[in-house]
């Protein structure tokens, strides 16, 4: 690669009490890549994107977001950084509609006294943008902006939540297992929303256990295994079953560099 990668972490640690979950481990991921983490249960690739994230406090190590050192003391100060992270177990609210759940930590206030002063929302404007974004994505198959999500399927509250990582300016999505809980259409729709958030040139961590759907949309596989990097894989040159293997260990890598 001749290109700086955007985000990297060295040698980080992160314990949870006499369990190192988070062993001396590397991650680089590069400009306009997916990049999917692969490992076994237990791995640690929960707990390396909760690092990236903010979600947790590594204990050793450093991390860096375009060459300048992070350290995030919660999710709000990666997301305030560009870094916004899509978990398995969705952070969507319900009852709310789509327009107020693609705003929630980030409203948008009338542009009067009302708004200054009272805090009041401008929802006509949120919708605005929200309905635009939606539709930049492809995303807009949904009746209504003001539908509430717990209306949705699973694949369009996915997609709500996506959008709403890459509408505000992201410099790196992650997207946590974003098809464990979907059908094979719902599925679908979701890698495509993947590959389309790569063409507008968001790079995009994928953790998932779908071997399918990482050799479809990845450009290259890190492969984590007993709380570190092992290697980095190139799907085009190599098999899922060679992922597999290196994954639980019955391969060993080749060469550290891919
Ligand atoms: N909050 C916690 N408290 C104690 N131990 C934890 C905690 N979170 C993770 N661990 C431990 O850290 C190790 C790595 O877990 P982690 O969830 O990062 O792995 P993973 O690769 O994401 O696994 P999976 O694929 O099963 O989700 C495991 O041994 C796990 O039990």
């Amino acid at each position: 690669m001749t290109q700086e990668p955007i985000l990297t972490a060295r040698g980080i640690v992160k314990r949870y009490g006499s369990v190192t979950a988070l062993n001396n481990a590397d991650f680089d991921l590069y400009p306009g890549e997916i990049l999917a983490v692969i490992g076994d249960n237990g791995a640690g690739k929960s707990s390396l994107i909760k690092a990236l994230s903010g979600a947790v406090q590594i204990d050793d190590g450093e991390m860096r977001l375009n060459g300048e050192i992070i350290r995030f003391n919660s999710p709000l100060d990666a997301r305030d950084s560009g870094i916004e992270t899509v978990y398995q177990t969705l952070a969507l609210s319900p009852a709310l509609s789509i327009a107020d759940n693609m705003f929630v930590g980030r409203e948008i206030r009338k542009k009067n006294f009302m708004g200054k002063y009272f805090g009041m929302l401008d929802h006509k404007e949120m919708e605005r943008v929200a309905r635009q974004k939606l539709t930049e994505l492809g995303l807009m198959t949904v009746q209504s902006i003001n539908q509430a999500v717990e209306t949705l399927s699973g694949g369009q509250r996915q997609g709500v939540a996506v959008a709403r990582a890459a509408a505000f300016g992201s410099k790196v999505v992650i997207l946590d297992e974003p098809t464990a809980a979907l059908g094979v259409k719902e599925s679908r729709r979701v890698l495509d929303l993947i590959k389309q958030l790569r063409s507008r040139g968001i790079p995009i961590v994928l953790i998932s256990h779908n071997m399918p759907h990482v050799f479809e949309v990845a450009d290259r596989i890190h492969v984590h295994r007993l709380g570190r990097r092992l290697c980095v894989i190139d799907p085009k040159t190599n098999t899922m079953n060679d992922a597999v293997a290196l994954m639980t260990g019955a391969k060993e890598p080749e060469s550290q560099a891919a």
